[in-house]
């Protein structure tokens, strides 16, 4: 569900930049305050780890949804044609209780208006599947920016947890900060998009390495910058 691999800070306007600031800076603050918190060794992008963000039951409760909702994935039109994915993902059921205590929980961690975040998306790869290099930000030159817009503006933070260890392979790479995180059941990694200044963070930058051996299952939660939908 990405945008682009262009890099939009010199191919594309910026969107919400002060309310991505404004974001930033709030988050930045409840996080510091956080002793759970583990920030990722990097001073190019904030990144955030929370092991056992999910117990083992949580994780197998999302896996049994993500299934039943798992279809080929789509990707926004792109400006080029890379940041391709050949998971299947889904929208879970926003209405169920227990999504609905699993987002509240994700809100409270970052401190972020509920209204501004997307509804939880479950991904599953199997050996061979992968998410190519993208960013998470929408591309504000594509096609499906207008709409964007009106539905909560750019992405802010994205939240996205692992519910299942993978034997060989699947694991998350921010490559231009020579960062790879392997699946962790259980792990909730958050990371803003934007910089301080709430421009876009190009060093966030991410991919989903091909999974080797094992299935890989990750639940994904997307912030924008106003009240989403
Ligand atoms: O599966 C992963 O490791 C990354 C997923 C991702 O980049 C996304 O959902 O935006
Ligand atoms: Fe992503």
């Amino acid at each position: 569900m990405a945008s682009s691999s262009a890099d939009p800070a010199t191919a594309a306007p910026l969107k919400d930049q002060a309310a991505l600031a404004l974001l930033g800076e709030q988050v930045r603050a409840r996080l510091a305050a956080d002793p759970g918190a583990c920030k990722v060794a990097t001073d190019r992008a904030e990144i955030f780890a929370f092991p056992d963000f999910l117990g083992p039951a949580e994780c197998d409760r999302f896996i049994a949804m993500v299934d039943a909702v798992a279809v080929p994935s789509a990707v926004y039109d792109r400006a080029s044609d890379d940041g391709c994915r050949t998971s299947w993902s889904g929208d879970v059921n926003r209405a169920d209780p227990f999504v609905r205590m699993i987002e509240r929980r994700i809100d409270d961690l970052l401190g972020i208006d509920p209204a501004f975040g997307e509804t939880v998306q479950g991904q599953r790869y199997t050996a061979g599947q992968l998410f190519e290099a993208h960013f998470d930000w929408f591309w504000t030159l594509a096609g499906y920016w207008p709409e964007e817009e009106r539905k909560g503006g750019q992405r802010s933070w994205t939240a996205m947890a692992y519910l299942s260890d993978v034997e060989e392979g699947g694991r998350t790479e921010f490559n231009r900060i020579g960062l790879s995180i392997p699946p962790q059941r259980g792990l909730l990694l958050v990371w803003n998009n934007a910089l301080p200044d709430g421009s876009p963070n190009l060093d966030t930058m991410h991919a989903a390495r091909p999974v080797e051996r094992g299935t890989k299952y990750v639940i994904t939660k997307w912030y924008r910058t106003r009240a989403w939908g």
